[in-house]
């Protein structure tokens, strides 16, 4: 049983301090003698004061009704995010619902179907700007919670779409909280390296017991309203129509007595057994230290939940904030941030996006070629509910196709490569992820074909066979409706090339995996790419629109990671130590060992692509092809630069060293066969500065439109990390200058492959941020 009080607690609010009370827009001649005292702070107050004005958006709505419930609504659209002005808002509101006569109860929701996105992400950047020292000013932190919390009238939360963060947070303050079916409920902060800080912490493991909190909390996992509900978050589902009424009577219930008033910071009930506790700490910290080396921030949570556990919830909250505060100020925290604005900016494309076009309905897809991408592209196609007609060469290839769609995976956003190889639908079933019923349901939107004669109806169609490409497009042009779009999953391969048989350049597209890399030619028509951004969204991944040329912006970027490896390599560095400082940087893994899931022979394939005097081709290392003589191909062959023994554990080879000595030597980069020696630092810096010369110049080209969308590239197409805000991002906190000296100073000793690019070169000579806007018109898009 909930541990419950029938009386409003006063306990936690001692003092409340609505934002109002808070000096934040106030000149006070207090506020300036102690800011001029500080050196200089009446400025940035000036300044605060000036932004705020500026970005004055959001509000929230009450309306009174009959039975005395006061209704307050979130109005801050698209999401409901909580700003600055909303929460001046909620604090009015609140005010004047507990002041009146007339009002028994409170009932807090969002407008239009969202109860709320959270803290208006911006309000970071807000506070970054303005110092620490204004943090209390900008972020009521202790006083939305005391005040609800020690409120005379009740207060329910009545939840449509999502409660998330800052919103979810407030409907904890409340004694109960009612949602419709459709509620996703989490606390994400931890997405934005920031820990939840309007007492999260300490109220989501008392709602749903530690396990469940830690979950939600460390990997930022939404809840549907069912979960909610089981675990105790939800008190009552119902349907949209009733929600409001709903809620209102709970809260009337609540102030006649009829329901407890339940305050969830005095609950333990759902907490487990000390020792129990203990473990599971124990068990998160451990797992989060394997998996989030470069990160401070989840064992930063687990800290402050722990507090609140072992010290009691004022304790926790008191240390919730204090860590929140730190937090909002790191690099980690800025990185992610932008990194959540380069994603929403990355489908909005001048020119395409910005005319009026609206997306045609995609009705079907016509799917040529079931091996591992065709079948993985149809089954997130299907996932997403659209029917598709896969068609192989003969009845074998597609029965095979069909299995390996069976056995692929059940994921939501970002289906990886990696995810699509090692899962299994059937053992989605089994796990009781997916109900039988819904794996037959996704499997009947499948059919399959060995001729063209079905594709006379599809608006989409999907070439996945890399050899047969030319041919494939020549026959879909004869066989598909005029509307239709033709789309491949080139990595490399110039569109240009692939659509030279057909008179239909005009609706030609490609993507990869698992990012959409919407690349389009000179030719291709905005509505075709409006309509593909439109199936990106649909079927949940992250799109970037490039320009077409050998390699497109990610195996540019991916390719010059690898080569440059291979460099260093035949200069003198060890494989192994190389792979593990740049997992220690934040990749997923190293490039040798990437090399090996790779497959060597796709490697020099997609080398091969590139035309001479790229940078890619610049680089001769003999590395890879010695290896593919004597028949190592990477992980499929179970021998690479790794040893594979039956599992996909990779173990160093000692083997190797003899190619790696033969390479060496017909390189002959270092004099007399000097071996380059290099710190950690300076490992990540010569592997990762050619990676940022080619980002350079494929912005430069304008195969990519700006900074931020080689940022979504980089980070979802080859794994950089997230935390360090993408490449381009990386490279302004590092400088032009600096990156631009080292390559100058490489080249002079190790050759071209080094030489910074002309835009980089600018950039540096005129200290310029990398990632600013150009005003050359480009020459792709
Ligand atoms: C103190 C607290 O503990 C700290 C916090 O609360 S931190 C914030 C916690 N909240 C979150 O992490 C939620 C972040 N938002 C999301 O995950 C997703 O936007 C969502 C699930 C709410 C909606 O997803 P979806 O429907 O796909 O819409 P999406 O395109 O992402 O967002 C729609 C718009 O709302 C904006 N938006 C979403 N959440 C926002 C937020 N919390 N603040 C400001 N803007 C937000 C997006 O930037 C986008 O703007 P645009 O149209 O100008 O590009």
């Amino acid at each position: 049983m909930p541990t419950v009080r029938t009386h409003p607690v006063r306990g936690l609010g001692a003092k409340i301090r609505w934002p109002s009370q808070i000096p934040l827009f106030k000149t006070t001649n207090a506020a300036a003698s102690s800011s001029a005292a500080r050196g200089g702070s009446v400025v940035v107050e000036r300044s605060s004061r000036r932004e705020r004005m500026a970005e004055k958006k959001g509000r929230t709505e009450m309306e009174v009704r009959p039975d005395g419930v006061a209704v307050i609504a979130v109005a801050n659209p698209p999401v409901n995010a909580l700003s600055i002005d909303v929460f001046y808002s909620l604090k009015d509101n609140y005010e004047e619902a507990l002041r009146r006569n007339d009002v028994k109860a409170i009932v807090v929701t969002g407008k239009e179907g969202v109860f709320s996105g959270g803290l208006d992400i911006n309000t970071f950047g807000v506070i970054q700007r303005n110092k620490a020292e204004q943090l209390n000013d900008y972020l009521p932190i202790d006083t939305m919670a005391s005040t609800l919390e020690a409120a005379g009238k009740p207060s329910v939360a009545a939840i449509d779409g999502f409660a998330l963060g800052g919103g979810l947070e407030i409907s904890m303050v409340c004694q109960a909280r009612i949602s419709t079916p459709t509620a996703e409920l989490g606390l994400p902060e931890l997405q934005f390296g920031v820990i939840p800080a309007f007492g999260g912490t300490q109220r989501l493991p008392r709602l749903v017991g530690l396990t469940k909190a830690l979950e939600m909390m460390l990997l930022s996992k939404t809840i549907k309203a069912e979960e909610a509900h089981q675990l105790g978050l939800v008190d009552a589902i119902v349907s949209p129509d009733d929600l409001l009424d709903m809620a209102c009577r709970w809260a009337l219930d609540i102030c006649e007595s009829r329901r407890p008033w339940v305050h969830t910071l005095s609950r333990t009930d759902k907490l487990e057994s000390p020792d129990e506790v203990r473990e599971i700490l124990k068990v998160a910290r451990a797992q989060v230290q394997k998996q989030s080396t470069n990160l401070q921030h989840p064992l930063l949570c687990i800290d402050v939940i722990e507090e609140g556990i072992v010290s009691g919830p004022r304790a926790g909250l008191r240390k919730e904030a204090i860590v929140f505060q730190d937090l909002v100020f790191t690099d980690t925290c800025k990185s992610l941030v932008h990194v959540f604005f380069s994603q929403r900016a990355a489908p909005k494309v001048p020119g395409i996006t910005d005319i009026g076009l609206m997306p045609r309905q995609v009705a079907k897809v016509g799917i040529v070629g079931g091996g591992l991408m065709g079948s993985g592209i149809a089954t997130a196609l299907m996932l997403s509910h659209y029917p598709v007609i896969l068609k192989a060469v003969s009845e074998k290839s597609l029965n095979a196709g069909i299995d390996r769609i069976k056995e692929q995976f059940r994921k939501g956003r970002n289906v990886s490569l990696h995810s699509l190889l090692s899962a299994n639908l059937q053992s989605q079933v089994r796990k009781g992820k997916m109900t039988e019923e819904e794996y037959e349901k996704t499997l009947s939107l499948l059919t399959g074909v060995v001729g063209y004669e079905s594709f006379k109806d599809v608006d989409l169609s999907v070439v996945e066979d890399v050899n047969v490409k030319q041919q494939v497009f020549a026959d879909l042009e004869q066989y598909c409706p005029s509307h239709c779009v033709l789309a491949t999953n080139t990595s490399t391969i110039d569109l240009d090339l692939i659509g030279g048989k057909t008179n239909s350049q005009d609706r030609i597209i490609a993507h990869v995996m698992p990012l959409l890399e919407i690349v389009r030619s000179k030719r291709t028509l905005p509505q075709v790419v409006v309509d593909l951004l439109d199936v990106g969204k649909k079927i949940k991944k992250t799109p970037i629109v490039v320009g077409s040329c050998t390699g497109f912006a990610v195996s540019r970027m991916f390719t010059s990671y690898t080569e440059t490896a291979l460099l260093l390599v035949d200069c003198g560095m060890d494989v192994y130590k190389i792979d593990q400082v740049c997992t220690e940087f934040g990749m997923p893994m190293g490039p040798f060992r990437l090399l090996d899931l790779v497959g060597f022979g796709v490697a020099l394939a997609s080398r091969m692509q590139y035309p001479e005097n790229s940078s890619v081709s610049v680089n001769k290392s003999m590395l890879v092809p010695l290896m593919l003589e004597d028949k190592r191909t990477g992980e499929a062959s179970q021998k690479g630069f790794y040893k594979y023994e039956g599992n996909r554990k990779a173990i160093p080879d000692p083997d190797i060293i003899k190619y790696v000595q033969k390479s060496r030597s017909m390189a002959r980069i270092m004099p007399d066969n000097e071996l380059l020696k290099l710190d950690n630092k300076e490992i990540v810096d010569m592997v990762f500065f050619p990676v940022i010369n080619e980002a350079c110049q494929v912005l430069s080209e304008g195969i990519a439109i700006k900074a931020s969308d080689l940022d979504v590239a980089s980070i979802l197409g080859m794994g950089f990390p997230q935390c360090r805000g993408g490449i381009m991002y990386w490279a302004d906190s590092i400088g032009a200058k600096r990156i631009h000296a080292k390559l100058s100073e490489w080249e002079r000793k190790y050759g071209q492959f080094f030489k910074p690019c002309s835009y980089l070169s600018e950039r540096a000579e005129e200290g310029v941020p990398l990632s600013a806007a150009k005003n050359n018109a480009n020459a792709h898009l």
